[in-house]
């Protein structure tokens, strides 16, 4: 299977896209998108395992920015740069702080009908004995919030900690996570750092292990979670049905998922607000911001009886 032991990574240069781009190609085949509503109406009236595969578009709605909408910056700097063990080791009171800044952003937020609209769905449908599982490379936790329940965090999730010492994991709705971090996180490039101590950073109250705590997502350049990724596996094996939405697919070994499940000639549908350079490879693309395109093609299919 060609997801496993990947790490993550954005792709870089034109030419790497290129060749990635080649690859998808290779995997799909090329097909003409379209964009024909009632046509997947009818494909998902039949469908019985549907994967639904969603990125930080699903969110923008809720008002957590992508991170190309923020132009992949924090401050003055990249995101990738800062989500990563090397910029955590070398200034953990930076990467907190930019962490803390998206805790906070999330726990304001509110799921929007998007999430809604496939927390509605799965909830419909396995009355009838289908399924849908939402494979999700958001750390934000609104699909939860909204409803859904079979939901794989392909990248973590902002609400765990790790502590680095004894290795602990633990849900932490804290705000702010730690009194140092109150009021800091500030995105504006002017701002400077909290410079904070670690000592006043968060730490494990594990037994006594007082051990620096860090957020549980994967970072770019670390392996994603293996027993997560068997199941995300799993589902990409056993669905009839794939949505693709609000993803720039960027980010690998994500960025494979819906290539991946289009090989088997099963029906991909993109829902994005542009298309995009692999838009092609997939059946159904639909264009336009997914709270409004979701909830049309999730609706109730009047073949539901249940
Ligand atoms: N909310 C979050 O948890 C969050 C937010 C930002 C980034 N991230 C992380 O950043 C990485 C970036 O990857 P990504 O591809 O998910 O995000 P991205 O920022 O790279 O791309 C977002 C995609 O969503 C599309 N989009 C934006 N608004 C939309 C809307 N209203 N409806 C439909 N599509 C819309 C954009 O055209 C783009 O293709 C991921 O690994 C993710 O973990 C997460
Ligand atoms: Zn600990």
């Amino acid at each position: 299977m060609i997801i496993r032991q990947l790490t993550r990574r954005t792709l870089r240069s034109p030419l790497e896209c290129g060749s990635q781009l080649a690859a998808l190609k290779a995997l799909t085949g090329a097909a003409r998108p379209n964009s024909d509503m009632a046509e997947f109406r009818e494909v998902f009236s039949k469908a019985k395992h549907i994967a639904i595969i969603t990125g930080a578009g699903v969110s923008a709605e809720s008002g957590l920015p992508t991170f190309r909408a923020a132009s992949g910056h924090w401050r003055r700097w990249k995101t990738q740069d800062l989500a990563t063990a090397q910029e955590f080791s070398r200034n953990p009171s930076r990467v907190w702080e930019f962490y803390h800044y998206w805790r906070e952003l999330a726990l304001k937020a509110t799921p929007s009908e998007a999430h809604r609209a496939i927390a509605e769905c799965e909830a419909r449908l396995s009355k009838q004995g289908r399924s849908m599982v939402v494979i999700t490379q958001n750390t934000d936790e609104l699909h939860r919030r909204a409803g859904s329940k079979h939901v794989l965090e392909v990248h973590g999730n902002l609400f765990k900690t790790r502590c680095l010492s004894c290795g602990d994991v633990d849900d932490n709705h804290h705000s702010p996570i730690c009194a140092a971090l109150q009021g800091k996180g500030d995105p504006d490039p002017k701002c400077s750092d909290a410079d904070i101590p670690v000592r006043d950073l968060p730490r494990c109250d594990e037994g006594g292990c007082d051990g620096l705590l860090r957020p549980d997502v994967i970072w770019f350049g670390e392996t994603l979670d293996s027993h997560v990724l068997t199941k995300v596996e799993k589902e990409l094996d056993a669905c009839d049905l794939c949505l693709l939405v609000g993803t720039a697919s960027v980010v690998f070994p994500a960025a494979l998922f819906a290539p991946q499940v289009a090989s088997r000639g099963v029906p991909v549908a993109e829902f994005n607000i542009r298309p995009r350079a692999s838009t092609s490879r997939y059946k159904y693309h639909f264009q336009g911001p997914c709270a409004s395109t979701l909830p049309i093609a999730l609706a109730r299919h009047q073949s539901e009886v249940i």
